[in-house]
């Protein structure tokens, strides 16, 4: 499915990163790390990413998931033409299902735990996550609103070669933030609720394609809303591109699947994957599978 960059692709999604500071080594302010490191950051250098994006998904990037971006807090790193993570050290981190533009407190059931349960060390801090979000009002301006979320619970903790994981409960969204109103959604047609009822309600295993402008992209984000507000962590959302996978919030089936650039041999990726806790889980926990431009996954690795 063609991507039009004027989109924003985030826009039907909930799930975001946010950015948290860490001082400079020759600052004044680094007078503690620890203290430092939840320091409130100035708002004009957040960013939120789609959920599962790796600095390797976005164009010109460099191979590297976000998570290892950490360890590399003295140098410029160049997410996209607007994005950077500059050199005063500031990191991102995903944050997910962080439920942005109400005035009402999420319920319970809405407070998560971020990250693994495995934590090595914990801190008890707060922190406000801002949200940034760039609405094109009638008159085709691009108006930009602010929303605000306060958490506690921030724990930072090492996490062996990946540098460092960041785990947050979300308490509260800030009531004074303005509300951010959803797009008005056109309804499908008759043929994409067809698809949307099967695959949704009727969990059928489905591929859909067309021709050009015929709403595949509209009726899978449609998809992938409703999946993951009733199915939640169950569902994976891939694509056979980083950019494609950017587009829909979610991860290359490669890293998915942990199997890198998928050339070895079944048996050999077999052999990686058992190797990761981590992939591991992800392939026991997943119940639905979204690959998105399927048809460029190779054959091999359809099997
Ligand atoms: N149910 C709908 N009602 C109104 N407009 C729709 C609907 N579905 C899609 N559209 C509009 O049709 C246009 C094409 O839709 P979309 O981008 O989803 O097509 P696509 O099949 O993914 O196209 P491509 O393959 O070129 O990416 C968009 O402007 C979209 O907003």
């Amino acid at each position: 499915m063609a991507r039009k960059s004027q989109k924003t692709p985030y826009k039907d999604n909930l799930e975001y990163f946010f950015a948290i500071s860490y001082p400079k080594e020759n600052s004044n302010e680094n007078k503690s790390a620890t203290r430092s490191f939840f320091s409130k950051p100035s708002s004009d250098i957040w960013h939120y990413f789609l959920p599962g994006q790796t600095v390797a998904d976005l164009p010109s990037a460099r191979s590297k998931p976000l998570e290892h971006v950490i360890e590399e807090k003295q140098k410029d790193i160049i997410l996209s033409n607007n994005t950077v993570i500059s050199n005063n050290g500031w990191v991102l981190k995903r944050v997910t299902n962080v439920h942005l533009g109400t005035s009402t407190p999420p319920p319970e059931s809405r407070k998560r735990r971020l990250s693994d349960p495995d934590t090595l060390e914990e801190s008890q801090k707060k922190i406000i996550l801002k949200h940034q979000q760039k609405k094109e009002t009638s008159k085709g301006v691009m108006a930009t609103q602010e929303t605000s979320i306060e958490t506690e619970k921030i724990s930072v903790v090492p996490s062996g070669s990946k540098g460092f994981r960041v785990e947050a409960d979300i308490l509260e969204e800030d009531s004074t933030a303005p509300e951010i109103k959803a797009d008005k959604k056109p309804p499908l047609t008759k043929e994409q609720n067809q698809i949307y009822q099967l695959v949704v309600y009727g969990q059928q295993n489905l591929f859909f394609t067309g021709s050009a402008g015929t709403g595949k992209s509209v009726l899978l984000r449609e998809i992938i809303s409703t999946m993951t507000q009733l199915y939640g962590d169950s569902i994976a959302v891939t694509a056979s591109t980083g950019i494609a996978a950017f587009h829909i919030g979610g991860t290359t089936l490669h890293s998915f699947a942990g199997v890198g650039l998928g050339q070895k041999s079944v048996g050999e990726h077999v052999a990686q994957i058992l190797n990761s806790q981590t992939t591991c889980e992800r392939w026991r926990t997943t119940k639905t599978l979204i690959i998105d431009e399927s048809k460029k996954i190779y054959e091999f690795y359809m099997v």
